[in-house]
């Protein structure tokens, strides 16, 4: 109709870098996206379209921006587009992360809120964090009377996965079940084809023939076989009669099973359960770890940061040596430093893809249907309209301001925001500060023989999580005055 032409006529679409017919923008794209992205909304401006392959997709790149689309926009913007590694590993969008919006993922959401990430959840495992903590605490002591560097990637990664695992599971990987090693493969390799690039995400029919070409089905197809038989295995524990230990993730979703919930039109099944533990294990492990490399990072690369947040927790705990949940929250200094890494090394930095539903504007542009659309979190971290001397990692920029990560500032976005925006802040940030207080309150961390400060680089290895590239090796050092 006349109507219909006259409107698309005063439509406008944000700007776009010119691109090649097939591949449209997708040459532009490097191995850290959130860096080409970035580079490129400088030129284009904070709400810009690219074509990656066929797909439309919109980049918004400053708090404003974020805030129309998380915010006053959500609504409009709130699914999720079908892709090919999430389909995967997701036993066809039955997880809470990857599901598009309907009924199904909003009754989902409500439950897992309730009964795996709730605050009274997080108290329940706080005795598993006690307990791997000062296994950790042990390993690392060891190390500091031998005087040897220890890798913090490597150690970051392993307190998560045992909090995580005996949290979800009631493993651990003393016991027979699994080792260690093969675990973290296998974790490592579904997370890798979570966030492949797969072409036939981009190019419609051919692409399936490039993903058959290049393996990556193939890749993919093991990780999926891989992964149901770890929760197989689970769950084959979980039935045995004489189980040990209080209730876990599993055996909450299994009662849910047995009780024949229903969620939107579906009825709870095995195949929906190891979905949602997907993304205990996908989203829960790697995100606390990452968060820990990069702050430890920042502090041996920021003396001056380290030593004051180090006074900070001695002096609160004086010569007690078991830091409690309660402990945590005197540390206000800690909690800047936890949000200041978050600015730089947001650990998921364009977020999860977004797909919209129903038309609506950002800055006047009109963002059509289907139109995918990512949060440039990385970008508004650096945005120096935002921020004074976005590159120096100075914590005391949060003393007198209320920007918290809870995804009401959209100037910090590191769990994201609007409805699907990470349920499980609370044991997140939890773990992070309690990992990192014990870390800090017990040990001093020294360079390697050698090494310099300056030495100490913040290279990005790809992925749809972002950790540091290179290992960050420091040696510690046992702090005498604390009773053990
Ligand atoms: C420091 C720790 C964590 C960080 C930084 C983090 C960050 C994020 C981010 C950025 C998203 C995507 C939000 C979006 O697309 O707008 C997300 C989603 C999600 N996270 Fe987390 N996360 C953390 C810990 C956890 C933990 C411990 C769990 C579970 C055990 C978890 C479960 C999830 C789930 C299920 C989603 C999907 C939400 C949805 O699409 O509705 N996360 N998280």
């Amino acid at each position: 109709s006349i109507e219909y032409k006259n409107r698309r006529l005063h439509q406008r679409r944000p700007p776009s870098p010119p691109g090649f017919p097939i591949i449209g923008n997708l040459h532009q794209i490097g191995e850290l996206p959130h860096q080409s992205l970035w580079r490129l909304s400088k030129k284009y401006g904070p709400v810009m379209l690219l074509k990656l392959g066929k797909v439309p997709t919109v980049i918004v790149s400053t708090s404003e921006t974020a805030r129309q689309a998380l915010k006053i926009h959500d609504l409009h913007c709130c699914s999720r587009p079908g892709l090919a590694g999430p389909r995967d590993l997701s036993y066809n969008y039955l997880d809470i992360a990857f599901s598009p919006y309907d009924d199904y993922w909003k009754e989902l959401r409500k439950l897992a809120a309730q009964e795996l990430f709730s605050t009274k959840q997080v108290h329940a495992i706080q005795p598993i964090k006690e307990e791997e903590v000062k296994k950790l605490i042990d390993s690392i002591t060891e190390s500091a009377s031998l005087k040897t560097p220890i890798n913090l990637n490597k150690t970051c990664l392993a307190l998560t996965v045992s909090v995580i695992c005996k949290a979800a599971f009631s493993v651990s990987f003393e016991g027979t079940v699994l080792n260690s090693d093969s675990f973290n493969k296998l974790v490592r390799e579904a997370l890798e084809m979570l966030g492949s690039f797969s072409a036939s995400d981009f190019i419609p029919c051919f692409g399936r023939i490039i993903d058959w070409f290049t393996g990556l089905q193939g890749r993919r197809e093991k990780s999926v076989r891989d992964l149901d038989a770890f929760y197989e295995q689970m769950i084959d524990l979980h039935k045995q009669e004489n189980k040990q230990g209080s209730e876990d993730f599993v055996d909450l979703l299994l009662k849910l099973e047995k009780e024949e919930a229903v969620l939107g039109n579906d009825k709870l099944t095995r195949n929906h359960i190891k979905a949602i533990l997907m993304n205990v294990l996908l989203a829960g492990i790697d995100t606390s770890a990452i968060t820990m490399t990069w702050a430890m990072t920042e502090l041996a690369r920021n003396p001056r940061v380290m030593k004051k947040v180090q006074s900070e927790i001695r002096n609160h705990m004086g010569s007690r040596s078991t830091i409690t949940l309660d402990d945590t929250d005197h540390f206000k200094y800690l909690k800047m430093v936890i949000k200041e890494t978050w600015r730089l090394h947001p650990t998921t930095p364009i977020l999860l893809p977004r797909e919209v539903m129903s038309e609506f504007e950002i800055n006047g542009y009109t963002i059509p249907v289907k139109t995918r659309l990512h949060v440039n979190v990385w970008a508004i971290g650096r945005d120096p309209d935002t921020w004074k001397d976005p590159e120096v990692f100075l914590p005391e920029r949060f003393v007198d301001s209320d920007i918290d990560a809870k995804g009401q500032h959209f100037e910090l976005l590191p769990f994201g925001g609007g409805r699907r925006i990470c349920p499980a802040i609370y044991m997140g940030t939890t773990m992070v500060e309690f990992g990192l207080a014990n870390m800090l309150h017990r040990f001093d961390w020294e360079l390697p023989e050698g090494m310099k400060v300056e030495d100490i680089d913040i290279e990005e290895a790809p992925g749809l999580t972002v950790n540091k590239k290179n290992e960050l090796l420091l040696v510690p050092v046992a702090v005498k005055y604390i009773d053990h």
